[in-house]
């Protein structure tokens, strides 16, 4: 055989959904692609880099972020050898070109570190011929992005609650090693030949709850990025009884809110209300609270809620209808600020992460 090649696409993720804090998940219509081609024939085999494999991306985001495409740095190519070398497998097959298409701005909260992660797993099983099962491909996304609402959506589809297991301490252990040990950086850099630690087995879990076909997502997008980490910073160590209550009473409103069709606007609007992340992250994202109090389903027809899209800057507006009109609004609220935005009108991507083999 001379060639192989398959492709890998992934829905982009929004995370929390108002008060789902590292809980919810909605996998969107807008799609990390990832085509690999492996070419083993006798001319093409003269090795190029010590890893076999060679990156090109093309940035469809509208945004100015790029990529490494040194296969030692790039998350998707780093994840990939983390899952071979748990496998006994130090490299790619010889002649391996991966071209990324993005079309997802990065760290804006669309979950592209997710989707990211989910393709390098994706990447490694399918390169390793490994056969792993969806459930555990999900454990090997846990061991590098220790939240479960992006990488299961954006494996999964679909509308997600998710959970981490209470697991044995000696699995905790397992699971609680540096990230710097589970993805050496740079990869190949310090490959001593030893085995990187495998995940426990079953470490995260995902639910699909149901989604009323009426709704649509308005993603209105803001031209800065916010490292997801950095968003994590910010928030307390701990909340108070008032406010876990308060989150508490309305994620259990929110997946029969959502899956309630026709919608019910006000339910859905209470639904999406939160205490645990959102208020801390205004520190980061201008105006944050008075845009999520600026409109509400009386004052805006079409409105269902509001929310943060993950660690933000991204708003995620649910809607059944005037789309522009939203995103207009939200838009022109950023732009008093001095701050430019694209908008996405997107859909649930019910279907997650699909391989095709040509
Ligand atoms: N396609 C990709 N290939 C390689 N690396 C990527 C890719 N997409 C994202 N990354 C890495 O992930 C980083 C962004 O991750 P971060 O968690 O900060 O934001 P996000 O995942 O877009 O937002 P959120 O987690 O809030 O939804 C990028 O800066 C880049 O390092
Ligand atoms: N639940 C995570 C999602 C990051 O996309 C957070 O809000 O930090």
């Amino acid at each position: 055989m001379a060639s192989s090649s398959f492709s890998i696409r992934i829905p982009c993720s929004s995370a929390n959904i108002g008060p789902g804090f590292d809980v919810i998940g909605l996998a969107l219509t807008l799609y990390l692609e990832v085509h690999v081609t492996i070419d083993s024939s006798p001319s093409s085999l003269e090795k190029k880099h010590p890893l076999n494999c060679v990156i090109t991306y093309e940035n469809l985001s509208g945004s100015k972020e790029q990529i490494s495409l040194d296969p030692e740095v790039n998350l998707i190519t780093r994840v990939a050898l983390y899952v071979l070398r748990c496998h006994d497998q130090r490299a790619f097959p010889a002649n391996t070109h991966v071209h990324i298409k993005n079309p997802i701005p990065l760290g804006r909260g669309l979950g592209t570190s997710g989707t990211a992660v989910v393709a390098g797993v994706v990447l490694g099983n399918e390169i390793g011929k490994l056969g792993l099962t969806k459930a555990r491909l999900l454990d090997y996304c846990l061991m590098i992005e220790r939240h479960p609402d992006n990488v299961a959506a954006s494996l999964f589809g679909g509308f997600v609650g998710t959970y981490l297991s209470d697991l044995k301490p000696e699995d905790m252990a397992r699971i609680e090693i540096p990230l710097s040990e589970v993805l050496p950086e740079p990869a190949g850099g310090i490959d001593t030949g030893k085995q990187p630690p495998n995940p426990p087995v079953g470490i995260g879990h995902c639910t699909k709850f149901p989604w009323a076909k009426e709704i649509k997502a308005i993603a209105i997008i803001p031209d800065f990025v916010v490292p997801t980490a950095n968003a994590r910073d910010v928030l307390p160590k701990q909340y108070t009884r008032a406010d876990v209550v308060f989150n508490l009473q309305r994620v259990a409103l929110l997946p029969i809110a959502l899956g309630a069709s026709p919608p019910d606007p006000d339910m859905i609007y209470l639904a999406m209300q939160d205490r645990v992340h959102q208020p801390y992250r205004q520190t980061l994202i201008p105006g944050l609270l008075e845009i999520l109090q600026s409109m509400t389903p009386t004052t805006q027809p079409g409105l269902l809620g509001i929310c943060l899209s993950g660690a933000g800057p991204t708003i995620l507006a649910l809607a059944t209808e005037n789309f522009e009109e939203i995103a207009e609004k939200i838009t022109s609220r950023f732009a008093e600020r001095g701050i430019e935005c694209q908008w996405k009108l997107l859909e649930l991507a019910q279907e997650g992460t699909i391989v095709e083999h040509h």
